[in-house]
């Protein structure tokens, strides 16, 4: 773990010592050595079930419209090749819309339309999704999963085509949220353009930056892989965003336009 070195804030030395003194729990303190090894290994085990348990949490009903739509959507994403976003991810997606009341979302990567029913479920009654893709069929498969999961047609607006060329086409200050999951290659690029199209306040919500564990990971890594610590280190550095990593999914980086 020492290929990535994330830069770390450091909190003013008053404040690290003059804050109450840290409580273990009773017994944490006097186990010994053997003991927390089995400890630990229990530790990582729940945290592996409490993290599954979190992805299945928010879950439709499977027999329900949405539930149906989001499966089917799903199917045609791995017929495709696809990587739609995890239920956790999806549930995330939902609640951030909820939270801002979103009326206007952008989304770079329709895929076939999970990560879109979950966006719009958050949503306003009278929200609109402006979702873009490269590939039009995906982009048709996503107007049929929003429409089976019950949304009417004028909730979303489908742009096909490459993410760099139709953003700049889109309205300044215009947006609530704005949630990238295309090209990783252009993710630095999304964000200048986030910048400009959240209203103050706004979100930005990157999908997929932990790449599968290989952000942290100190071997050498692809260009995709480098381009994300960068996104990671200049949301981080930058005085416009208010950040937050979260481990939902394969990684979600949200941030709040100040
Ligand atoms: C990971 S998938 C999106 C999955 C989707 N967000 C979901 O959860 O269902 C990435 C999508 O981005 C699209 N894409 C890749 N590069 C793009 C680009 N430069 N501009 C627009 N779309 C792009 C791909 O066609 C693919 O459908």
């Amino acid at each position: 773990m020492t290929g990535f070195r994330p830069h770390v804030r450091r909190t003013p030395a008053r404040d690290r010592t003059s804050g109450p003194p840290i409580r273990f729990p009773p017994g944490v303190a006097t186990v010994k050595a053997r003991e927390r090894r089995g400890q630990e290994k229990a530790i990582t085990g729940n945290r592996l079930t409490s993290w599954a348990f979190a992805e299945a949490y928010g879950s439709p009903d499977a027999e329900s419209p949405e539930g149906a739509a989001l499966r089917w959507a799903r199917d045609r994403s791995v017929e495709g090749g696809v990587r739609p976003v995890s239920p956790g991810a999806g549930d995330t997606l939902r609640l951030l819309t909820a939270a801002c009341g979103a009326r206007a979302v952008v989304e770079i990567g329709t895929g076939t339309g999970v990560s879109g029913i979950h966006l719009l479920q958050g949503m306003r009654p009278d929200g609109v999704l402006t979702t873009v893709d490269i590939e039009p069929e995906r982009l048709q498969f996503a107007r049929q999963a929003f429409r089976a999961a019950g949304f009417a047609a004028n909730r979303a607006r489908f742009i096909p085509g490459h993410a760099l060329d139709v953003l700049p086409r889109l309205t300044d200050g215009g947006y609530d949220l704005v949630f990238c999951d295309a090209d990783r290659l252009e993710y630095l690029a999304y964000l200048a353009e986030s910048l400009r199209l959240l209203r103050p306040g706004g979100l930005v919500v990157f999908a997929g930056v932990f790449a599968g564990g290989r952000t942290v990971d100190s071997g050498p890594q692809p260009t995709e892989v480098l381009k994300l610590r960068e996104l990671l280190r200049a949301v981080r550095e930058s005085d416009a965003l208010m950040p937050a990593l979260l481990p939902a999914g394969d990684g979600l980086l949200c941030a709040a336009r100040r």
